[in-house]
């Protein structure tokens, strides 16, 4: 049997990744999809929207905890060591990291001797939020200032994502211009010159073909090689002739594997500045209000996404997305018993959000 291909859908909080994986599934009804969900917080929101459009030829799996780890990983190789049973089933495993995470652990447990021979990486999709890169929210701040670290800290993550793409798609692009695209496409190539292909995604829509089957490590997967592809045409395609600067990821012995493992746990180790919280209530939430508070907690505190559902009656639930100030909602005709609300940034106060959050909607938030 051939090695099952691995998809990794990796990008910031809230940068529509689960839209997109979403919008690839209702596209691909002749492929038999399993997608893994790993969510940094306590509650796996994108596990349950997606599972929510009950699409029959797919397997939605939730990955709890936070990031996929090198080891002792106590949910993603048990559940990719389960997919490998059933490994006939599928045509093609689709793997969301977390907003958080860097995708280098993925590739270290692909190429494991447990899973090498049965999984190969495809190709690793990065998605971007382009207005936001656009508004420079992926920028360090000014050295000193109040939000420098909160800044620095989101930088980092969001360039060490794009340097391990193969393919970045520039999202949430509807309302923009050719400039702005250009512009977004530069800043993209200059912070990750060695991404393969970009790709535009229009009310976070790509064809699949732009997504599955790619191919993009097939002819190195036996030689433990995530650097630049040598199977596709063009200049890009070539093997850096310095493949030091891959960071330990282009490597063609178990020597530099090991190193590549070492050089790599930097981006694993859990900065504890980021940090989740779940809070819940049971009195019913006002459709109207909670996304204005919500847009005005992100303006108080450093908040970078809040996602999760309300509460409103009976027969109602809202559903809540928010990416820093912008905050999504929908109604939906479905009853959950409690407001569930997952809260993400860098050092942000439970205690204050708490009491902002309790005194504006009226209601004892914990
Ligand atoms: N306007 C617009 N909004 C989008 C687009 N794609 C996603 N969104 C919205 O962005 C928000 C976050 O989308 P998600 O798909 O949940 O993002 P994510 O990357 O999975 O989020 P995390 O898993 O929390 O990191 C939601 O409100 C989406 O509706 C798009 O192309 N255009």
């Amino acid at each position: 049997m051939k090695q099952t291909p691995v998809t990794v859908v990796t990008g910031f909080l809230g940068s529509g990744k689960t839209t997109l994986i979403s919008g690839v599934l209702g596209d691909t009804p002749d492929r038999r999809l399993a997608v893994l969900v790993n969510e940094f917080g306590e509650k796996n929101v994108d596990g349950e929207i997606l599972r929510s459009e009950q699409l029959g030829h797919c397997e939605i799996l939730d990955l709890e905890g936070g990031l996929i780890a090198y080891s002792q990983d106590d949910a993603f190789i048990p559940t990719l060591r389960e997919l490998q049973r059933r490994r006939h089933r599928f045509d093609h495993v689709l793997i969301e990291t977390s907003g958080l995470a860097v995708p280098t652990a993925v590739y270290v447990v692909l190429q494991s001797e447990e899973f090498a021979a049965d999984f190969v990486l495809d190709a690793t999709i990065a998605v971007v939020d382009t207005p936001l890169l656009l508004g420079g929210d992926f920028e360090a701040g000014t050295q000193g200032s109040e939000d420098a670290p909160s800044r620095a800290a989101v930088q980092a993550l969001f360039d060490a994502q794009l340097e391990h793409a193969d393919v970045v798609v520039l999202n949430k692009i509807d309302a923009l211009n050719e400039y702005d695209l250009l512009r977004a496409e530069g800043d993209v190539r200059a912070r990750a010159p060695r991404v393969r292909f970009m790709e535009l995604a229009y009310g976070a829509k790509l064809d699949p073909q732009l997504t599955l089957g790619l191919h993009l490590h097939e002819l190195d997967a036996g030689t433990h090689h995530h650097g630049p592809v040598r199977g596709v045409p063009g200049e890009e395609s070539l093997p850096l002739e310095a493949q030091h600067l891959l960071d330990g990821h282009s490597h063609g012995d178990l020597g530099a594997h090991l190193h590549s493992m070492n050089t790599h746990v930097h981006f694993h180790v859990h900065d504890t500045g980021w940090q989740s919280f779940l809070l819940s209530t049971d009195t019913p939430q006002d459709p109207q209000r909670l996304p204005v508070i919500l847009a005005d907690i992100a303006r108080k505190f450093p908040v970078l996404r809040a996602k999760g559902f309300a509460h409103i009656n009976a027969g109602q639930t809202l559903t809540v997305q928010a990416v820093r100030t912008r905050v999504d909602s929908e109604l939906r005709e479905q009853a959950v018993p409690r407001s569930e609300l997952v809260f993400i940034g860098y050092h942000i106060n439970r205690k204050k959000v708490i009491q902002v959050l309790s005194g504006a909607t009226g209601s004892t938030w914990e």
